[in-house]
């Protein structure tokens, strides 16, 4: 039975501005008022009846506190504690206030292979300590990628920390897809075929985010979703020359290596760590 907090979380907490909103939920900063430390509490709206459509099913709200307590990482943000109200659970989870990759990279339309390296680096070790676990993110985007704050190195990369955990799941062993509500433009072809999709879709999603950091455009990306699915499923992608203009042929082949259609075959995030792109910065 996991210890929920009840009553309102402003008894502990000053609630502050909005962070970002998904689907179901809102990430709101929050400032612990005993030691005024700052939280990023995400607001995750309770499904009352099986039949709506609206909200999250308790258990699966469980699924991901259960994903957070299992995961010990500098890279992952820590899960302080959660509150039960009438409506939502709240996750009140440790700050990363230098915002999104996402946000990085649009203040620079792309990245030297230094930066776009050193990224992509500290994303594999995160997720290859995820995948000894078993556990897969299964929502990788640079939307979920945070930046720590603080001024980056010349020509370094950033901290990071992942977050959003919502789509995890333990793969002890290939687990059946439903209906896979990853991002269309990250989601690997097995999600597609409905396949049995396991960690191996993880590192397709890395390969996305690559091929974004590098030159700025998505791989897959099509007018709406369903060609964008169909572009994935045809493995239809380029590295158009003027996008890729001086990215080296490493980087092109650490990215081939991860769109690689059979999930067995495809990279792990360990021969990743020791591929020539990433061992040479
Ligand atoms: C400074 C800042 C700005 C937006 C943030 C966050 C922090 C943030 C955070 C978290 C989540 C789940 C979503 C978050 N969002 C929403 C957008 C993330 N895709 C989180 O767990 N810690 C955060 O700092």
């Amino acid at each position: 039975k996991y210890p929920y907090r009840t009553g309102a979380i402003e008894e502990d907490y000053e609630v502050g501005q909005d962070l970002g909103a998904g689907q179901f939920a809102v990430v709101k900063r929050v400032r612990h008022r005993k030691t005024g430390k700052f939280y990023a509490a995400k607001y995750i709206r309770k499904r009352k009846v099986k039949t709506s459509r609206r909200g999250v099913p308790q258990e699966e709200i469980e699924k991901e506190i259960a994903v957070l307590q299992d995961l010990d990482h500098p890279r992952i943000v820590k899960l302080r504690e959660s509150w039960n109200t009438a409506n939502e659970i709240i996750l009140v989870l440790e700050l990363v206030s230098g915002g999104e990759l996402f946000d990085y990279l649009a203040e620079r339309e792309q990245l030297t292979e230094n930066e776009a390296a050193g990224i992509i680096k500290q994303v594999l070790e995160t997720i290859s300590y995820m995948h000894e676990l078993k556990i897969a993110h299964f929502d990788l985007k640079p939307e979920n990628v945070m930046c720590l704050p603080g001024n980056v190195p010349a020509g370094g990369a950033p901290k990071i920390k992942l977050v959003d955990f919502g789509l995890s799941q333990r793969c002890d062993l290939g687990i059946e897809v439903t209906a896979m509500h990853g991002t269309p433009e990250f989601v690997a072809p097995e999600v597609l075929a409905f396949e049995p999709i396991g960690l191996e879709a993880d590192l397709w999603s890395i390969g996305v985010i690559t091929y974004i950091l590098l030159s700025g455009c998505s791989p897959f990306q099509g007018d709406d979703k369903a060609e964008t699915f169909q572009r994935i499923a045809q493995m239809d992608y380029s590295f158009d020359d003027e996008d890729f203009a001086g990215v080296s042929q490493d980087a092109k082949d650490f990215i081939e290596m991860l769109f690689t259609r059979n999930p067995l075959e495809r990279a792990t995030a360990k021969d990743c760590l020791k591929s020539s792109w990433i061992k040479r910065f």
